[in-house]
């Protein structure tokens, strides 16, 4: 198991990054080695952002140290979402099996994790995204299917996607974690433009589905210093409450947003018009 710690920085510090540093801040790579759990802890929203690509022998989620609790789910809830081949996924005494795309709540005090996959030849890749909680709330699976999913944009404007909104009120109860999906529709590249911010949550993009050759280019930054990071499959990006998310990749692509903050209000956005972007 890695942990990296990432962290706060305040966007007058941001605004001076070079395209290195601002990669070492915001960019979370290499999170899904064969078997292995892989944790960065950001300081923003205190999320734990992970990967665990189970071969073989069952993987462990632990409680690092920067945790400061006997196990990852004493304090913490837990989104999980399987983008690779089937795989299982217990937490405490209870077993989940996670098809392509399926995802999981793991509530606080639910018990101790681990991931396994059900076949070898197509091993399961469990993307986590974490925040603290406060009450033990039901740990529930919610398949695709179970999404509350909605069309937007346009083929005219490169941006015809599908939201679908996993953990989020109206299909599961957490404490602050929101967290879904969004697929592009083929030759459709942009996602989120016109952007937005939203200062009571940050937010946390994991991309995925796109080629060896394919990149997305991520826009990050206050509107009005927007700045941007070539990103490849299956990278997250830390989004802090103060920056624009957007993105537009070199071929459609799909990706996992999740947030945590003062409130769970996927509609409580403030939005940046064309006019303000610089
Ligand atoms: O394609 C989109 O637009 C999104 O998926 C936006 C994210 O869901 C988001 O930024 C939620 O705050
Ligand atoms: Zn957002």
């Amino acid at each position: 198991m890695t942990i990296d710690i990432r962290q706060a920085s305040h966007p007058d510090a941001v605004r001076h990054f070079t395209t290195v540093e601002l990669r070492r801040h915001f960019l979370v790579e290499g999170l899904f080695s064969p078997g292995e759990v892989n944790l960065t802890y950001s300081h923003i929203e205190r999320f734990v952002i992970g990967g665990a690509a189970p071969v073989g022998a069952p993987l462990s989620l632990p409680a690092p140290r920067s945790l400061g609790t006997a196990t990852f789910l004493a304090r913490r809830e837990l989104g999980i979402f399987n983008i690779g081949g089937p795989g299982l996924v217990r937490v405490g005494a209870r077993r989940f099996e996670l098809a392509h795309r399926d995802a999981l709540y793991a509530a606080m005090g639910a018990g101790e994790v681990t991931f396994e996959s059900q076949d070898g030849g197509e091993p399961a890749r469990f993307y986590l995204l974490s925040t603290p909680a406060h009450t033990a709330y039901d740990t529930v699976q919610v398949r695709l299917a179970e999404a509350k999913s909605m069309v937007l944009g346009d083929q005219a404007t490169a941006n015809r996607r599908t939201i679908f909104q996993m953990l989020h009120p109206d299909v599961c109860t957490t404490c602050q974690l929101v967290m879904g999906m969004t697929k592009l529709d083929e030759g459709s590249i942009w996602n989120t433009m016109p952007a937005h911010v939203h200062d009571r949550r940050s937010e946390v993009y994991l991309y995925f589905d796109l080629k060896e050759d394919s990149r997305v280019f991520h826009m990050m930054g206050e509107p009005a210093e927007t700045r941007h990071l070539v990103i490849a499959n299956e990278q997250a990006v830390i989004s802090p409450n103060w920056s624009i998310h957007s993105g537009v990749g070199t071929r459609a692509y799909t990706f996992i947003w999740g947030m945590g903050g003062d409130n769970i209000d996927y509609t409580d956005m403030d939005p940046v018009t064309m006019d303000m972007l610089r």
